[in-house]
């Protein structure tokens, strides 16, 4: 077993569950890039454990070697989820994220990339995320995006949780190359009201409209922002 200790624990301050560590941000690229390419093998791992072929003993051996694996992962854990921390620089890192955490074999992962209008992504699907045959799981369709909606109401300037999110396919969206877009409608008071689509070389799949609201208690003051 490596000697590395721990990755750090939580300091003093958390805010709203988002919780401040003071890693230095250096080290956080590091950690994250070791992370995000054992993610990435575990991601070739689901997509091979699904389309495989090999004979039933085959099988039960990578079974066995598998849980050997995990038996290794598991010599040292957070004890939950990874959460979201952020250090003095204001990086944020949220490793465990169904949608864009780097430590996430189930996140696609979804590389956000925010623009004039919002912010949109550019994804491939495999067969991890089929529903109806060779198509999306709509489910998955929400998830992603919602988690783009959320990221395009905060806007790198607050923090939204979704109220509501209404989706509407309009034709089935196929495994492979998608883009996601998003932008703002329409802000009133706490409730931003976020457009979003996801679509194919031929055009749009599914739209959807939601609205994000700014927690009360995790409310910045905008007068606060612009005289600081
Ligand atoms: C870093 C970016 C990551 C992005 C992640 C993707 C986003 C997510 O998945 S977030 C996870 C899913 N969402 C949640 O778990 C949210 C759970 N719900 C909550 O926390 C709260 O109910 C919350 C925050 C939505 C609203 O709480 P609160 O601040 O107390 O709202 P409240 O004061 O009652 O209402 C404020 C306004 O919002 C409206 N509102 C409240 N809830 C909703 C709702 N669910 N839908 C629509 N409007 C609502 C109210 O009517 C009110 O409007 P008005 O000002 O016109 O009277």
């Amino acid at each position: 077993m490596t000697s590395r200790p721990p990755f750090p624990e939580v300091s003093a301050l958390s805010i709203g569950g988002f919780v401040r560590d003071d890693t230095p941000t250096p080290e956080v690229d590091r950690r994250e890039a070791v992370l995000a390419s054992l993610a990435g093998t575990v991601r070739e791992l689901v997509d091979a454990a699904i389309r495989t072929t090999v004979d039933d003993g085959e099988v039960h051996r990578i079974r066995d070697d598998l849980a050997g694996l995990v038996d290794r992962l598991r010599a040292s854990q957070l004890p939950g989820p990874a959460g979201v921390r952020f250090n003095g620089e204001m990086r944020a890192w949220n490793w465990g994220n169904a949608v864009v955490g780097a430590a996430n074999a189930i996140a696609p992962p979804l590389e956000v990339v925010h623009d004039a209008s919002g912010c949109h992504a550019d994804v491939v699907l495999g067969a991890a995320y089929e529903g109806p045959p060779g198509l999306v799981h709509g489910g998955v369709s929400a998830m992603l995006l919602d988690h783009i909606m959320g990221v395009t109401a905060s806007a790198m300037r607050r923090t939204t949780f979704t109220g509501t999110l209404t989706m509407r396919y309009r034709r089935g969206t196929p495994l492979g190359p998608l883009r996601l877009e998003a932008s703002i409608a329409r802000e009133e008071g706490r409730k931003v009201f976020v457009v979003a689509s996801i679509a194919d070389a031929d055009g749009v799949t599914v739209e959807a409209d939601g609205i994000f609201i700014e927690p009360a208690g995790l409310r910045i003051d905008p007068q606060e922002q612009t005289s600081a």
